[in-house]
């Protein structure tokens, strides 16, 4: 089920984004509608750490447009000296007209990353799932204590001298949160109209409604919708119903979902007021208020 409305972003694909090699590997595949090749990206998922990212992919891979790499390739931020014949080798194979995405959330902080994507293609589309910064650094420090465990409290980490002092905004659970200083480098290379925001909380309450303004945004017929969900209890997340005549319902991992660190009250009502500005510049460049004060 190929939609007419794909055909802008295959445009871009017979155009190849750089070097000659790359042209004429391009062209040898050039109208061949039905015949899948490995092409470079559509669409980007560049964020955040910890908002919601593989639940996303995972929900935008039911699509029968969607082409997906599962893992994270890293091209931009650690891998970009292996060119970008290597990044095209990683992507799965797409036919003319499906959209094809990866996801790497490190790309959304990042400084060199949205120069490298725009010299890749101004026309790409570019997703970021963003979440309460404040959950997503306690969500982003539970995963530091399962790898590290003996790591100092989050409290200790987070602030200078204890709750008592300043905040460390350069602690990199903190530092990631601050949405609106990483969008604006986003937004000296690209529209805003090419940035489209997921609210990581409502794809955890109305996955079908966030799905349905994704395939939108990316010129994708509505076809992931309510039927693909149901929210299991015991995980407390929407997990997806079988599909049609394959494998078994499924939640993501046991590593998405996790019960988190407590951290005193009085380090998250100073978290709450750092962020605060923060917050209100982001929901003025983003267009959106996410509710998170
Ligand atoms: N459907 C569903 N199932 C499970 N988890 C879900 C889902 N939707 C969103 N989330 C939230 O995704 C959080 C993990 O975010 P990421 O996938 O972006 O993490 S990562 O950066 O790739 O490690 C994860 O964070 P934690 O709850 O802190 O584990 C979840 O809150």
């Amino acid at each position: 089920m190929l939609s007419a409305v794909l055909r802008a972003p295959t445009e871009y694909l017979s155009t190849p984004p750089s070097a000659g090699t790359l042209q004429s590997q391009e062209a040898e595949t050039s109208g061949k509608d039905w015949t899948a090749s490995r092409r470079f990206p559509h669409a980007l998922i560049i964020g955040v750490k910890k908002g919601g990212t593989r639940a996303l992919l995972e929900f935008l891979r039911l699509h029968p447009d969607v082409r997906a790499l599962g893992s994270e390739p890293h091209f931009f931020d650690r891998h970009y000296a292996r060119g970008l014949s290597w990044y095209r080798s990683m992507m799965p194979k797409a036919l003319d007209g499906q959209i094809v995405m990866e996801k790497t959330p490190r790309y959304f902080v990042t400084p060199e990353t949205p120069a490298r994507v725009r010299a890749m293609s101004q026309d790409i589309k570019l997703i970021v799932v963003v979440r309460d910064p404040i959950t997503r650094a306690i969500s982003d420090y539970t995963q530091i204590v399962s790898k590290t465990p003996g790591v100092p409290s989050f409290e200790s980490l987070a602030f200078k001298n204890g709750t008592a002092g300043s905040v460390d905004a350069l602690w990199s659970p903190l530092h990631i949160g601050l949405y609106a200083r990483h969008l604006e480098r986003w937004l000296a290379h690209f529209p805003p109209a090419q940035i489209h925001f997921v609210h990581g909380e409502r794809l955890v309450h109305d996955p079908a409604g966030e799905m349905g303004r994704v395939q939108d945004f990316l010129g994708l017929q509505r076809i992931v919708t309510d039927k693909h969900f149901y929210f299991n209890k015991t995980k407390g997340f929407p997990c997806l119903k079988k599909p049609e005549g394959s494998s078994k319902p499924h939640c993501l991992g046991k590593t998405k979902g996790r019960l988190h660190v407590r951290v005193q009250p009085e380090a998250v009502r100073k978290l709450r007021e750092f962020y605060y500005p923060h917050n209100l510049r982001f929901y003025q460049m983003a267009g959106m208020d996410f509710g998170w004060q």
